[in-house]
């Protein structure tokens, strides 16, 4: 394989530092292939089987993921079909990353709780949370973004997430305006994307540079500290980027670890798929708390983008 590229030579070599000798190959290869579709079918608003039979008479051809019952995979090419179709302009399908719904799988939120998604345009994830608890409990989500905000406001109506209250503001006033409040938060930062870079696209990658991961880690960092706040005692978070940098991943759980100490339980993290890594203990000459390595970067594959997950727990 050649490992001529035009993305930034230095993205390429800290992902050198990042990735494992024997994936590296493969993740590179994916920032120059094409993946293929996912989506998500909105139980909120039709069953499985109906929308399957809806994309069928399309001539879509979905095929099942073996670890998420709403999620299907349809070939690259008929990425276009899926995003022009009824199901999906009704509210009955959302088309998703596979990556992007590990996050709220994790989090698994109950019927009937109290749920903060803090960083929450255009709402993909906050969707998804509203399906797994049935539409019952409250969903807070939060956007800082005016016109984010507002895309976020119409996915919800037109998903049909009745739970799902929305507030224009910044997230990092959240943890003292409602602290110990909520059953479970989920943060997906704000990050310098790093894992839509595409040598085909590049606008993904033109603006990447040290300094922008720098900027994300700055921006990250006090919404992390408001997330935590605002957790109840005994409750559970995700964290999660879709940053490979670990700036702005290991160094952002560290500096909560430094800050909450023993009161950050750190949780072992088992996905049903193998494209994972653990998360690093050092990095560029830092150390990381050992416990970093619960964490976990999911690599690139031919179906998913990378992210990086952080399951945490707030000690009663
Ligand atoms: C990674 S995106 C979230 C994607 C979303 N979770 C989804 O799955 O559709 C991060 C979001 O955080 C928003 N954001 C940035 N700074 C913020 C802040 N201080 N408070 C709340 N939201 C913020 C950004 O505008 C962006 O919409």
């Amino acid at each position: 394989m050649s490992y001529s590229s035009p993305l930034p030579a230095e993205f390429l070599q800290r992902l050198t530092a990042i990735v494992p000798p024997s994936w590296y190959e493969q993740v590179f290869a994916t920032f120059h292939q094409h993946r293929t579709c996912s989506f998500r079918v909105n139980t909120l608003r039709s069953s499985t089987a109906d929308a399957l039979a809806e994309l069928s008479a399309l001539d879509i051809s979905a095929s099942p993921v073996p670890w998420c019952a709403e999620a299907f995979v349809v070939p690259h090419g008929q990425r276009s079909l899926l995003s022009t179709s009824a199901a999906f302009s009704e509210g009955r399908i959302y088309i998703q990353n596979l990556s992007s719904m590990a996050p709220v799988l994790l989090l698994n939120p109950r019927p009937g709780e109290q749920v903060l998604d803090l960083a929450a345009a255009p709402g993909g994830k906050t969707l998804h949370l509203a399906a797994l608890m049935e539409n019952r409990g409250w969903i807070s989500a939060v956007e800082a973004v005016k016109d984010r905000f507002f895309r976020l406001k119409a996915n919800v109506e037109a998903f049909g997430a009745s739970i799902v209250h929305t507030y224009l503001r910044d997230g990092r006033t959240v943890g003292l305006a409602c602290p110990e409040h909520f059953d479970r938060v989920l943060l997906d930062a704000p990050c310098s994307s790093e894992a839509r870079f595409h040598a085909d696209n590049p606008a993904s990658w033109q603006f990447w540079s040290p300094a922008k991961i720098r900027e994300a880690a700055r921006k990250q960092k006090p919404l992390l500290f408001s997330a935590w706040q605002s957790l109840k005692p005994g409750g559970t978070m995700v964290y999660c980027t879709c940053s490979f940098a670990p700036e702005e991943n290991e160094a952002m759980v560290a500096a909560l670890l430094k800050k909450y100490g023993d009161a950050v339980d750190i949780l072992p993290l088992e996905l049903p798929f193998a494209n994972t890594i653990p998360g690093l203990t050092h990095w560029l000459g830092k150390e990381f708390d050992p416990r970093l390595e619960r964490t976990r970067r999911i690599l690139p594959d031919a179906f998913m983008d990378s992210f990086y997950l952080a399951h945490l727990r707030k000690v009663p």
